[in-house]
C-alpha cells in the first residue's frame, strides 16, 4: 500500500505479510511512516493505492469497526468519568450490546488483565500500568484477529515499560492472535516481536526475526538503528558492519583499522570503551572486567580494532 499526503509520499509501496499469530514490530525513526501504515490496516486512514487483506478479505472498504482489528490506544485516552468496567464495555455499548452482556464479557476481559477486583474505579483511581491494562482490556473486548498498537509503552516510566511490555507478550501469546505494534525503540521491537520490520523514509528498509534483524544488518542504516554495531569502511570490502561486542582491542599498529580510546563507561556487566576512527568515525567495543583490569584504557590512547572474519556483515549500500 501507499500513502501520499499531497505531493509528499507517507507510505511508500509497502508490501508486508504477517502470518496469523505473529507478534509484529513496525519499528523506524519519526517520520517514516510507521503510524500511518498502522492507521491504513485500521481503517482510520485510507490508502492512495494498494490493498489490505485481512484473513484473506479485503477490507479497504470497511470502516474500523467491521475490520476484524482493535487499536490500543494510551491510556490517557480512557474517558475519565466512566469506571473501567464501563471504559472497557463502551465500545459493545456503541455496537448496540445489551448492559448484562456487555458488563459480563467487560468483566471476562478485566479478569484477563487481573483487573476484575478494581472495575468500580475510575481511571485516576489506578497506576499508569493498571490504566494501561485497562486501555489493552477494551481493546480486546470485541475479540479482534489483530490488535493495533501505537506506541503504547511510551507514556509509562522505565520500570513500569518492562512490566507492561512482558504483559503484552503474554497476552499475545495466551490469546493467539496478532499484534501489530509501532514503535521507535529498537529495545522494545527485539524483546516483543517475532516479526520486526524496520521502516525507512516510508519503506521497508529490512524485516525478519530480531536475531536476524539485529545481528545481520543489510545496510548501515538498519546496523545503526538497531545498535550495538560498528559500521566501518575497509578500502577493500567497502562498508561492514561489525557488533560492538565481536570488536576486538588490539595493541596499538595490530588489528584492521586503527582508532583513539575517547572515554571507558562502565555497564555493570563490563565496559563500553568509546573509540573515534581516523576519520572521527564514532565506534564502540564491549569490554569485560576481567579483560580491563588486566589491560587498563586511557583517553587518548592508540588501540587497533580486529575481529574473526565470520563476524563480518557486508553492508548492501557500502559497496
Ligand atoms: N495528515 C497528514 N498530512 C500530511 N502529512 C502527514 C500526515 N500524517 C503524517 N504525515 C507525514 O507522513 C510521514 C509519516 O508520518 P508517520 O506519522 O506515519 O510517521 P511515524 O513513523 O509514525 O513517526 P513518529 O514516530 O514520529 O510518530 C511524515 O513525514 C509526516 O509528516
Amino acid at each position: 500500500m501507499t500513502k501520499r499526503f499531497g505531493s509528499s509520499v507517507a507510505v511508500d509501496s509497502l508490501d508486508l505479510k504477517i502470518a496469523a499469530g505473529t507478534y509484529c514490530c513496525l519499528l523506524g525513526p519519526s517520520g517514516c511512516g510507521k503510524t500511518t501504515s498502522l492507521r491504513m490496516l485500521a481503517g482510520h486512514e485510507r490508502q492512495s493505492s494498494g490493498d489490505i487483506l485481512l484473513d484473506n478479505s479485503e477490507v479497504s472498504g470497511l470502516p474500523p469497526a467491521k475490520r476484524g482489528t482493535a487499536m490500543m490506544f494510551q491510556s490517557y485516552a480512557l474517558f475519565p468519568h466512566l469506571s473501567c468496567l464501563d471504559n472497557v464495555a463502551f465500545s459493545l455499548r456503541m455496537r448496540g450490546v445489551g448492559k448484562a452482556e456487555r458488563h459480563a464479557k467487560a468483566r471476562e476481559m478485566l479478569r484477563l488483565v487481573e483487573l476484575e477486583a478494581l472495575a468500580d474505579r475510575l481511571p485516576a483511581q489506578l497506576s499508569g500500568g493498571q490504566q494501561q491494562r485497562v486501555a489493552l482490556a477494551r481493546a480486546l473486548v470485541t475479540n479482534p484477529s489483530t490488535l493495533l498498537l501505537d506506541e503504547p509503552l511510551s507514556a509509562l516510566d522505565p520500570f513500569l515499560r518492562g512490566r507492561v511490555r512482558a504483559e503484552l507478550k503474554r497476552f499475545q501469546r495466551e490469546l493467539g492472535i496478532s499484534f501489530v505494534h509501532v514503535t521507535h525503540s529498537q529495545d522494545e521491537a527485539l524483546a516483543l516481536a517475532d516479526l520486526v520490520v524496520l521502516m525507512k523514509d516510508g519503506r521497508i528498509e529490512q524485516q525478519g526475526t530480531p536475531f536476524e534483524v539485529f545481528d545481520a544488518p543489510r545496510t548501515a542504516f538498519a546496523a545503526r538503528f538497531m545498535g550495538g554495531h560498528n559500521v566501518i569502511a575497509l578500502p577493500a570490502n567497502g562498508l561492514v558492519a561489525v557488533r560492538t561486542d565481536r570488536t576486538a582491542l588490539r595493541p596499538a599498529g595490530q588489528g584492521v583499522v586503527r582508532a583513539t580510546v575517547r572515554g571507558v563507561e562502565y555497564t555493570g556487566t563490563g565496559f563500553a570503551v568509546a573509540l573515534a576512527g581516523p576519520a572521527g568515525e564514532e565506534w564502540q567495543a564491549l569490554v569485560g572486567e576481567a579483560a580491563l583490569r588486566e589491560r587498563p584504557l586511557e583517553p587518548g590512547e592508540q588501540v587497533g580494532l580486529g575481529w574473526d572474519e565470520q563476524d563480518l556483515r557486508y553492508l548492501a549500500d557500502g559497496a
